[in-house]
């Protein structure tokens, strides 16, 4: 089996070999030049933003700084907006739906490393894809753990970390992360009295 084909299974495996190095190199270089663009220059980092990606929608739109591992293994919908100091660890996939949000400071990881400390010391990784679904908010300041899918259309509150997969159609928040309330009819009858 490939290192690749390892990078997204959770099984261990080295990010030294198959052009991983250069690939992660590149897509540095590209996110360090799109986080010294001026905030004026938005015709140009919807540009850099395609390059950046694995792939990108349509009205996709992330406030620098941006900071990725490889970026390439991002898989972006359409109307995608991120605030201030996102951070993706891209060693495995991670794909995001249609009209997403998210508030600044998210961090979504892939990776892991070994609880045990003689397998750890060894440099062997693992990872495992992170998918949010279309329409789904995540607060300020979010945590997303290796493997963790988040429903359609929920949110997840502020300062969260998501540990496990959540749910479509909720409210969860916390550490861990936890449903706090399914989203009802309730709330879209708040903003439209
Ligand atoms: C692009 C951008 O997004 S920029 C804007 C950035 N803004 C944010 O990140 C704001 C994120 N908003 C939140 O975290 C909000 O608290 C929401 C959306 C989760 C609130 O959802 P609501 O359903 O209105 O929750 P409500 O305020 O009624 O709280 C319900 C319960 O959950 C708890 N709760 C709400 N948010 C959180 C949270 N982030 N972490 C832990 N508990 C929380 C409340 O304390 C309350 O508990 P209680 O019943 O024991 O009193």
């Amino acid at each position: 089996m490939s290192t690749r084909e390892k990078m997204n299974i959770g099984e261990l495996y080295t990010d030294m070999g198959e052009g991983l190095p250069q690939e992660r190199r590149d897509g540095k270089e590209r996110v360090y030049d799109y986080n010294l663009t001026r905030p004026s220059e938005e015709e140009k980092r919807q540009r850099m933003l395609k390059d950046i990606m694995g792939s990108l929608g349509e009205n996709g739109w992330v406030e620098p700084p941006l900071r990725v591992a490889y970026g390439t293994h991002i898989h972006i919908g359409n109307n995608f907006y991120a605030n201030f100091n996102l951070t993706v660890v891209d060693d495995a996939t991670v794909t995001i739906g249609d009209n997403v949000m998210f508030a600044p400071n998210v961090t979504l990881a892939t990776a892991g490393h070994p609880i045990d400390p003689e397998i750890r010391i060894t440099g062997e990784q693992f990872s495992l894809p992170i998918v949010i679904e279309d329409n789904v908010w995540l607060g300020m300041g979010v945590m997303v753990n290796p493997g963790v899918t988040i429903g359609r259309n929920s949110v997840i509150g502020a300062g969260s970390v998501v540990t496990k997969s959540i749910p479509a159609d909720v409210v969860a928040a916390g550490v861990p992360c936890r449903v706090i309330r399914p989203i009802t009819a309730a709330d879209r009858e708040t903003f439209m009295k």
